[in-house]
């Protein structure tokens, strides 16, 4: 236990833009108090050497990575890492007892052949991986609550199937003809320096990549398989845009019943998200923006169907960093302390 008994938590991973956003949220959550950070290339400087403007709040160093101390301090663990390193630490961190919550691809798939085909790495932590829980709250509330391993999900994954969900589990789309067209800002690469992501190379321009290869494909379609009950292939490309943050992900689907108009269905994604905070359906004719979910964990949902084509479209908008990454894992957090959902994370966005 932390001081006054809040529940003591470390971030491996702290100076990435996951972890600067975990320690922005963290350090505001009522129920908890951070211990410990750690990194690699940043160990043995401060936390504000690396993020200066936190300096009056945030003094601890950043600290080398050792599973001992972190057990031995740490309730909860945030990883933070690049894909691939979660899976070494995350198994001795839960034999000594901690709740993790991984923000990397690591424990997000529950066949880990599929996840050793599209990340090449050979696993050996099986009986760990298979304790994992898909950390989508809308979806997978009650198993969160109950689990002490979390593969928290990718950015894209999170937008396209929020939007998708309603549509495969209650049947009203073909799920085969379900394509996500995504876009999103450079800071879902993450801090490390990248030649793509370089103002020269990203600024006045707008690209595809990934195309029908991205990783996040086989995450899009492990879930829309679950929710449709047998497999579903989906067709996923996503872009860089030239902003920070923030992720648009426009799906099209064919309906089932033609007839159904955006009124109905905006009625079935409220009743879907009823008990979910972080979802808001926008009204008829309303399509969001990203501007709008900005520094707030919201997904916004907009709902149009095309009657040329028996089509849906819906599009949504979310902060890749929050809802995304960072905010995600909290919310997941909350559910696994039996807190409310909705504690520590911000409900307003930036605006403008
Ligand atoms: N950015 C986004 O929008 C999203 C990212 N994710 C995932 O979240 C994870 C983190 O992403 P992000 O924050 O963007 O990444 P960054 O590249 O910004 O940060 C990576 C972090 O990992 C640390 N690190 C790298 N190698 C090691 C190591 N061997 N031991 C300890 N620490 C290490 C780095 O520490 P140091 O500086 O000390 O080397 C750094 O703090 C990734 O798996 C990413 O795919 C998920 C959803 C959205
Ligand atoms: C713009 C950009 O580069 N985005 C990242 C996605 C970030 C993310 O969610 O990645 P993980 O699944 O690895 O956690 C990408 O396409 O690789």
């Amino acid at each position: 236990m932390g001081k006054e008994g809040r529940v003591s938590v470390g971030i491996v991973g702290a100076s990435g833009y996951g972890g600067v956003q975990l320690v922005r949220l963290l350090m505001d959550h009522p129920e908890v108090e951070l211990v410990y950070l750690g990194g690699d290339s940043s160990a043995g400087k401060s936390f504000a050497d690396i993020y200066p403007h936190l300096a009056h709040r945030v003094a601890q160093p950043i600290e080398s990575v050792d599973s001992e101390a972190i057990a031995a301090r740490c309730e909860v663990v945030f990883l933070s890492l690049p894909n691939g390193f979660a899976c070494d630490l995350a198994p001795q961190l839960i034999d000594k007892g901690c709740k993790v919550l991984d923000l990397s691809a690591d424990y997000r798939f529950s066949d880990l052949e599929t996840y050793q085909i599209w990340y090449g790495k050979q696993r050996q932590d099986i009986a760990v991986a298979t304790k994992a829980v898909y950390g989508l709250p809308e979806l997978y509330r009650d198993r969160i609550a109950e689990s002490q391993l979390i593969g928290c999900p990718g950015c894209y994954p999170t937008a396209s199937l929020l939007a998708l969900a309603p549509l495969l589990k209650q049947g009203l789309i073909v799920p085969e003809t379900a394509i996500v067209d995504a876009k999103s800002g450079t800071s879902g690469g993450g801090r490390q320096a990248k030649t793509g992501l370089l103002l020269a190379e990203a600024d006045n321009s707008f690209a595809a990549y990934g195309v029908a290869r991205h990783r996040h494909t086989p995450e899009i379609e492990q879930v829309c398989s679950d929710l449709a009950g047998h497999q579903v292939l989906v067709q996923f490309t996503p872009h860089l845009v030239p902003m920070v943050r923030g992720i648009l992900a426009t799906v099209y689907a064919t309906l089932r019943d033609p007839g159904l108009v955006r009124e109905d269905l905006i009625t079935i994604y409220r009743a879907f998200y009823r008990n979910c905070p972080w979802v808001t359906i926008c009204d008829s004719g309303i399509y969001p923006q990203t501007k709008w979910a900005c520094g707030s964990n919201l997904c916004y949902i907009g709902i149009e169907t095309d009657p040329r084509t028996g089509r849906v479209i819906v599009l949504s908008a979310i902060d890749n960093l929050i809802k995304g990454q960072a905010g995600q894992a909290i919310q997941c957090l909350n559910l696994m302390m039996g807190w409310d959902e909705s504690l520590g994370l911000p409900k307003l966005g930036f605006y403008p």
